[in-house]
């Protein structure tokens, strides 16, 4: 069963067809890529959650007026990203996060901007990424200035906001929905029918010094150079457990509700 969340379609009748956007969400592991999912898809702050999931969530948006069918692919990379193709081939506009209490996941996000742009290059269709400082609820503890994320992100020509999954939902919303009409900009310039998945596997020849740098040894393209392009897989199924309602809960006196496998919502 895929997870749906999110409102009913506002403004949309029944000849307009929802635009589809595919999001992925990347960085290093902590730096709250599933909490800021979690939070935009129900408004809520998790506390507890299985570091190595790696789930598709789908929500019914609606963008300035317009209905949105958006699928969200929290990532889950180990320590140095891995089977790359799954999310480069898949997403329309990438979140990419790091922590501003840490140093190291700010470089981290540095090397998946390098892997996008590089990956842009190669296949000679971008895909525009977001670059999310999160904890800012945290901001005393920061390692990282607002300075130096705006300076990454301009390096890289993306936008770039400092967030909190702990804080109002209404600017974690703005974010992603910031990165719905970024995708729906590029969209828009392509004729290209997406997404697209193509297969023959090739490192790139300048690949090993950009891995040897930054850890993404595991990292190879497709590109485009094959001419062979197949549909996209069906998207991995969400893992929805249980949905209590609110009233269900209550005749349980359930103290939490289990949302998505793995996290607890308070
Ligand atoms: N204070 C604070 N804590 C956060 C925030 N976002 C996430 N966290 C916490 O940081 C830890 C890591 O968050 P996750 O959302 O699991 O991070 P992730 O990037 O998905 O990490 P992996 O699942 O390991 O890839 C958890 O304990 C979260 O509760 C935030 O905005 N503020």
């Amino acid at each position: 069963m895929s997870s749906v969340f999110g409102k009913a379609r506002a403004g949309s009748g029944p000849q307009s067809a929802p635009l589809e956007v595919n999001l992925a969400i990347l960085g290093r592991r902590g730096a709250g890529k599933s909490a800021l999912t979690v939070k935009f898809l129900t408004r809520r702050f998790i506390s507890e959650y299985d570091p190595n999931l790696e789930d598709t969530y789908s929500s019914e948006e609606t963008v300035d007026h317009q209905p949105v069918h958006l699928r969200v692919m929290d990532t889950a990379d180990p320590d140095t990203p891995r089977n790359c193709e799954r999310y480069l081939n898949w997403a329309h506009a990438f979140l990419v996060v790091y922590s501003m209490d840490s140093r190291q996941s700010f470089e981290d996000s540095s090397s998946y901007l390098e892997l996008l742009a590089l990956h842009a290059k190669e296949t000679q269709r971008s895909s525009p990424a977001l670059l999310l400082g999160n904890k800012l609820d945290m901001a005393q503890y920061r390692q990282v200035t607002k300075a130096e994320g705006a300076a990454l992100a301009g390096k890289f020509g993306c936008l770039f906001f400092e967030v909190s999954a702990c804080l109002d939902f209404e600017h974690v919303q703005h974010v992603f929905h910031e990165a719905v009409r970024e995708a729906r900009r590029e969209l828009e310039k392509s004729s290209l029918p997406r997404p697209l998945f193509i297969c023959e596997e090739r490192a790139l020849p300048h690949q090993a010094p950009l891995t040897a740098r930054h850890g993404l040894a595991s990292c190879t393209f497709n590109t485009l150079s094959t001419v062979s392009l197949k549909e996209m897989p069906a998207v991995a199924q969400a893992k929805l457990v249980t949905v209590k309602s609110s009233r269900a809960q209550s005749k349980r006196k359930a103290p939490t509700l289990t949302l998505l496998k793995g996290f607890k919502i308070f």
